[in-house]
């Protein structure tokens, strides 16, 4: 069956569909991972988006149980030049094509995916149509679709969920939460509570946390505007930690201000460099908003910056012990080069003499 993906700039794709039959409405991004499509259909930041794959051939390995981020597909619809119908590898449940359909996320193949993504760098992140005519009404429709501002509050939590350990007991907020996340506090033997996003601070504030996390998540962070005063009344509280979302959550909360990039970062190979040891590291990103660095108030201290753009990746406010980082240094899909980040702030948090 054919397909159609119309573009904002008046750009007709045309190509094959697989996965689930729905027309979508949506955000076209690009993800530059070579692998990692399980973790990035299943990763709640890119609801609302259409994720275009630069890399040639995706579902080569088919889906496993161990590589969720959530427990759906959260991307709106799956662009790819081809797919794997023979997946093969040892771990594989079922190809990409069966998972899209059970799920029932549309999928379109068959396309150029380079003139896509070379149009994305050009012209930036564009609204998109997939269809299954070929339409006049495509680019009324896409004019009059926008963004919607609640992704970041869409499949929440209804109650908080407390997971065991013996170790320091940390708050997790979902925002859209990844399992990467959880699984990399649990590794550090910690003990969780994930928290609906529309907890209170009185709550969170009587359950005696060593520390709390502002999580990943969709979406402008200008769309939170209850989740900003959350943090403000979490400030001096309790260590706290932002992850992407939580990162541009807790800057606006400082008084910063973010803005939406051109077409953002999203893949498994972003260099950041570590501003006090100058050491590189290759991070997984998913984001489509930046904190203006020179927007930082007084207290704080960049801590990373992206290697390609110059962009914040990291700040810390010592004296407010807040510390927040844009990349995800709980990878899943990419690199291991941040995994001491979580893992320290959680040593920190235990530490008498940082929390004196
Ligand atoms: N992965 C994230 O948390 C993304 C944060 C935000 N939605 C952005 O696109 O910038």
């Amino acid at each position: 069956m054919k397909a159609y993906l119309y573009l904002e700039d008046g750009t007709l794709v045309e190509g094959e569909a697989f996965g689930a039959i729905k027309e979508t409405l949506s955000e076209i991004v690009f993800n530059t991972g070579m692998t990692g499509y399980q973790e990035i259909l299943t990763d709640p930041s890119y609801r609302e988006q259409t994720v275009v794959m630069t890399y040639p051939i995706v579902g080569n390995y088919g889906i496993n149980k161990n590589d969720f981020e959530s427990e759906d597909i959260q991307v709106k619809a799956f662009a790819v030049r081809e797919y794997s119908v023979h997946p093969s590898h040892y771990e594989c449940d079922e190809t990409l094509d069966d998972f899209l359909k059970s799920k029932g996320i549309p999928g379109i193949y068959g396309i150029d995916t380079r003139m896509i993504t070379k149009k994305i760098r050009n012209i930036g992140t564009m609204k998109c149509l997939l269809t299954y005519d070929k339409t006049s009404e495509a680019m009324e429709k896409i004019n009059t679709y926008s963004f919607p501002k609640d992704v970041a509050r869409r499949n929440a939590l209804k109650e908080k969920m407390t997971f065991d350990g013996n170790g320091a007991k940390i708050g997790l907020l979902d925002l859209g939460f990844k399992r990467g996340i959880l699984r990399e506090l649990l590794s550090c033997g910690c003990k969780v509570i994930l928290y609906p996003y529309n907890t209170g601070a009185d709550e969170i504030m009587s359950d005696g946390l060593d520390g709390f996390m502002f999580s990943n998540g969709p979406g402008d962070p200008k769309d939170n505007p209850e989740i900003i005063s959350l943090a403000k009344e979490l400030f001096g509280k309790m260590p706290l930690f932002g992850i992407c979302l939580g990162h541009q959550i807790l800057a606006l909360a400082l008084g910063a201000d973010t803005f939406k990039m051109k077409f953002g970062h999203r893949g498994s190979n972003h260099p950041v460099i570590n501003l006090k040891s100058q050491k590189v590291l290759i991070s997984s990103q998913n984001h489509g908003y930046e904190v203006d660095g020179r927007s930082l108030p007084e207290g704080t201290v960049k801590t990373y910056e992206n290697i390609n753009d110059g962009t914040l990746e990291g700040f810390d406010h010592p004296g407010l012990k807040i510390k927040a980082v844009q990349f995800h240094p709980e990878e899943g899909p990419g690199p291991v080069d941040g995994h001491e980040i979580i893992a320290g702030w959680i040593n920190n948090v235990k530490d008498d003499e940082y929390n004196a």
